[in-house]
């Protein structure tokens, strides 16, 4: 299920079915957008842009706002082993400019890639280190947009959910994931590596089209078909 500041109508679940979904769910939203944007001022001063230059550009009184709060729920394989090929979350970065990522102790399999030599590779068969859910911790990804944004000096980092082998806790695992994506309309552009011009909006559509081709690719050369929704 995903959650945002703009086209929610319709979408909340009703007041019958879960009476206090929408309110919990907007105050919890406001405390992310507000931890974030903090965070956000800090990066933008290390960075060397005006301390308020990010939090101009995730804006969520503004129409293309695209903040987004994620709730995951992996599912119960309690008694049931899968390939090694299968996971609960494949290796991935994040597209956005930061996350902010919240797991509940005991729900372990989030692993993280440390570095990245390049934003194209897919960290297939490097060293991952596990991040284990700490009570009142959050963790935060650096995204792909952040990344661009200072010229490669943050690494967005890889990171995927294991799925938990029998004798393990295969219990379900909820989290929740809070993206921070630029506006639509916003500009990212770097200044000594990426100095070309590109909107929030362009950077998403490429970077889920890099994403589809590399997919396609890996499984081509698996001997897979993708299999397209139709
Ligand atoms: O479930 C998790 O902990 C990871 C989720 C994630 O990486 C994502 O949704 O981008
Ligand atoms: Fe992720």
């Amino acid at each position: 299920m995903q959650l945002g500041y703009v086209n929610m109508e319709g979408k909340w679940p009703s007041k019958q079915d879960a009476p206090e979904f929408r309110a919990k769910a907007e105050h919890f939203i406001h405390q992310c957008q507000d931890i974030s944007m903090r965070l956000l001022s800090c990066l933008a001063s290390g960075l060397g842009f005006p301390e308020d230059f990010f939090t101009k550009c995730h804006d969520v009184t503004q129409p293309d706002c695209q903040q987004t709060l994620r709730c995951l729920h992996y599912h119960d394989i309690t008694g049931k082993s899968f390939p090694d090929t299968y996971w609960r979350a494949g290796s991935h970065t994040d597209f956005d400019t930061l996350t902010l990522l919240f797991q509940r102790p005991g729900e372990n399999g989030l692993e993280v890639c440390p570095g990245r030599k390049a934003s194209t590779e897919f960290a297939h068969g490097d060293v991952w280190a596990p991040v284990h859910p700490e009570e009142d911790e959050i963790v935060c990804n650096i995204g792909d947009m952040l990344m661009h944004w200072s010229d490669d000096l943050l690494k967005s980092n890889f990171h995927r959910v294991r799925a938990p082998k029998v004798g393990e806790n295969q219990k379900a695992r909820y989290s929740m994931a809070y993206f921070n994506q630029a506006n639509k309309s916003a500009v990212i552009q770097g200044k000594t590596k990426y100095t070309t011009p590109i909107t929030a909006g362009e950077f998403l559509l490429a970077a889920m089209e890099r994403n589809y081709r590399a997919l396609q690719e890996l499984q081509e050369s698996q001997g897979m078909g993708v299999s397209i929704p139709v």
